[in-house]
């Protein structure tokens, strides 16, 4: 059994907990766009823990930190809310939403709508699919619900066959993880197989995990990335503010086409 599997079990045990229907009457997600910009976007995550890293940061104050994020200059920020496997929280979410004015980013193992409402009514405005742990059926759902809902879909893959399905789901925007969700093996190398294919149709990326430093962000940017989701760098971080500003490195190309 696989950690993915684990997560996966543990959240069908969490979902019988659910009460009813979170509201999502008043939800007003704010637009999230990595398409026309001159320098790389930055997705900076707020994470305490995680299976493969252990302990990542367990004291920090998640307001604290997603204010110094949006103040240097981050597009968006990632808050986990898995509480088993990464010690987050909706709590996290809402709060963060509630102080910070660029979209936020609901990390969690979607399995179900009613998680994708709850996400939503916390005040997120982008929610993640990974396609490795849904079938066709689940990934097309969920990505017609959070539309629904006006919210941003990343789609999360981790290689070809995987980008194929999010492809016939209709993903807009792909994420590549580099790192690989069964072995924790990260390689940068990833995000340059997977984004020949998604430029080639005209799609925006973004280059997830394993980035700590500029010179990652310009291999991303070499990749034809126009974002990179950022975790353990920024949560280990002595100096938020100057890593943040060094990871926002120059865009070439054509940008209309990501
Ligand atoms: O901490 P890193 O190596 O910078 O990675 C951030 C982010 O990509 C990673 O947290 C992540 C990517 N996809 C996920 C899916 C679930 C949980 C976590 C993730």
């Amino acid at each position: 059994m696989t950690i993915l599997d684990k997560i996966i079990d543990k959240k069908k045990e969490e979902l019988t907990a659910y009460k009813a229907g979170y509201s999502t009457d008043h939800i007003n997600p704010l637009s999230f766009n990595i398409k026309k910009s001159t320098k790389m976007n930055v997705i900076a995550e707020i994470k305490r823990a995680s299976p493969s890293k252990g302990i990542i940061n367990p004291d920090m104050d998640p307001v604290k930190q997603a204010k110094l994020y949006e103040e240097n200059g981050a597009s968006a920020i990632s808050v986990l809310t898995d509480e088993s496997f990464f010690q987050g929280s909706f709590d996290d979410l809402k709060a963060v939403a509630e102080a910070v004015n660029i979209p936020v980013l609901c990390k969690d193992f979607m399995i179900d709508k009613k998680q994708i409402d709850r996400a939503a009514s916390a005040g997120a405005s982008i929610i993640l699919l990974i396609v490795a742990a849904l079938t066709d059926q689940q990934l097309k759902e969920l990505n017609d619900h959070a539309k629904k809902l006006n919210l941003s879909v990343l789609t999360e893959v981790h290689n070809e066959e995987e980008l194929k399905r999010a492809f016939s789901a209709g993903a807009e925007i792909l994420g590549v993880n580099n790192r690989n969700l069964k072995t924790f093996e990260v390689d940068l190398k990833v995000s340059e197989e997977l984004g020949r294919i998604i430029q080639a149709k005209g799609l925006p990326f973004v280059s997830e995990s394993g980035i700590f430093t500029a010179e990652d962000a310009r291999f991303a940017a070499k990749t034809g990335a126009s974002a990179v989701l950022v975790g353990e760098s920024l949560m280990k971080s002595k100096d938020i503010g100057t890593l943040l500003r060094s990871l926002q490195v120059p865009l070439t190309g054509d940008f209309d086409a990501r």
